[in-house]
């Protein structure tokens, strides 16, 4: 099991596995004052972006927002990017900010995620979501890439009921019905079974009653050291290496 858990995260009684206390640590890492500020500074910057994608304004209104927003944006990227730590979609997330918080997909302070929020049980993994105007594809239909994205979140973390974790090898997803944005989707993920290092998974989304696509994943769990790696071609100060999957 990696070793890479913050000091004080500790798994629940009864999980096994590497990837139960990962999991279920979440609720662990304490929700900072910093922390809920980035959440917030979040939801603006998508609201911004929603508005900005939705909003009926004039020639005029638009240059003036955009030379507001461009300012501050000047202002923002003038700093230095911060260091995190983490791997994988944790690396995506610093430790000091819990596991999903910088995800793309699940992120609460990553404006670019819808945010999807999973719901973990032993057999199924739920992610509730409403796409907003920004995730358009089809006339008023979530984007099929977007779909795609978060049936990889969702399979990913059901592969975990395995026991086990890694890379997705494919996903493939069948898109039976339109799916709308603005409506509450809720997407479902199994494990199908495991064979080895194989993981496979199945999955689905609804919109009410209607299954609008359908979806399978094959992950391929792996050595945690090879995370490290990544991480030290990234520029981290790795120490060790984290253990088998
Ligand atoms: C990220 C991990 C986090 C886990 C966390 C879990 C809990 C957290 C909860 C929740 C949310 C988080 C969830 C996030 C999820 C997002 C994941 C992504 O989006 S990952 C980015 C996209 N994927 C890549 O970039 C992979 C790129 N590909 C590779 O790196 C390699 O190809 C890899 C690791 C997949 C396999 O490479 P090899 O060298 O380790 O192993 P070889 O020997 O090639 O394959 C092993 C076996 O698998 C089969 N295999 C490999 N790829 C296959 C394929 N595409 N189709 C069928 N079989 C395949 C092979 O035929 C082989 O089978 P035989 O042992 O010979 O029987």
């Amino acid at each position: 099991m990696p070793d890479e858990r913050p000091p004080g995260r500790t798994a629940p009684p009864g999980a096994s596995g590497w990837a139960a206390p990962f999991i279920t640590g979440e609720a662990d890492v304490e929700l900072t004052p910093h922390r809920l500020e980035k959440r917030r500074l979040a939801a603006a910057v998508r609201r911004i972006v929603d508005a900005a994608i939705s909003m009926d304004l004039s020639a005029d209104e638009v240059t003036s927002l955009a030379d507001r927003l461009d300012a501050m944006a000047s202002e923002l990227s003038d700093r230095p990017a911060a260091a995190y730590e983490g791997f994988a979609e944790a690396a995506t997330s610093p430790w000091a900010d819990g596991f999903f918080d910088r995800s793309p997909v699940l992120g609460e302070a990553n404006a670019l995620a819808p945010p999807i929020r999973l719901e973990f049980s032993p057999d199924r993994i739920v992610g509730r979501v409403v796409f907003g105007a920004a995730y358009e594809g089809p006339p008023s239909c979530v984007h099929g890439g977007w779909i795609a994205a978060a049936f990889d979140e969702v399979l990913g973390a059901a592969q975990s009921i395995s026991g086990a974790g890694g890379m997705t090898a494919y996903l493939k997803v069948d898109y039976r019905a339109p799916t709308p944005l603005h409506e509450e989707l809720v997407f479902e993920g199994e494990l199908a079974r495991r064979e080895g290092r194989k993981i496979f998974t199945t999955g689905r989304v609804r919109h009410g009653d209607l299954v609008t696509a359908e979806a399978e994943a094959l992950f391929i769990s792996i050595d945690f050291s090879r995370f490290a790696e990544m991480r030290r071609a990234r520029g981290d100060e790795v120490e060790g290496t984290t253990g088998d999957a």
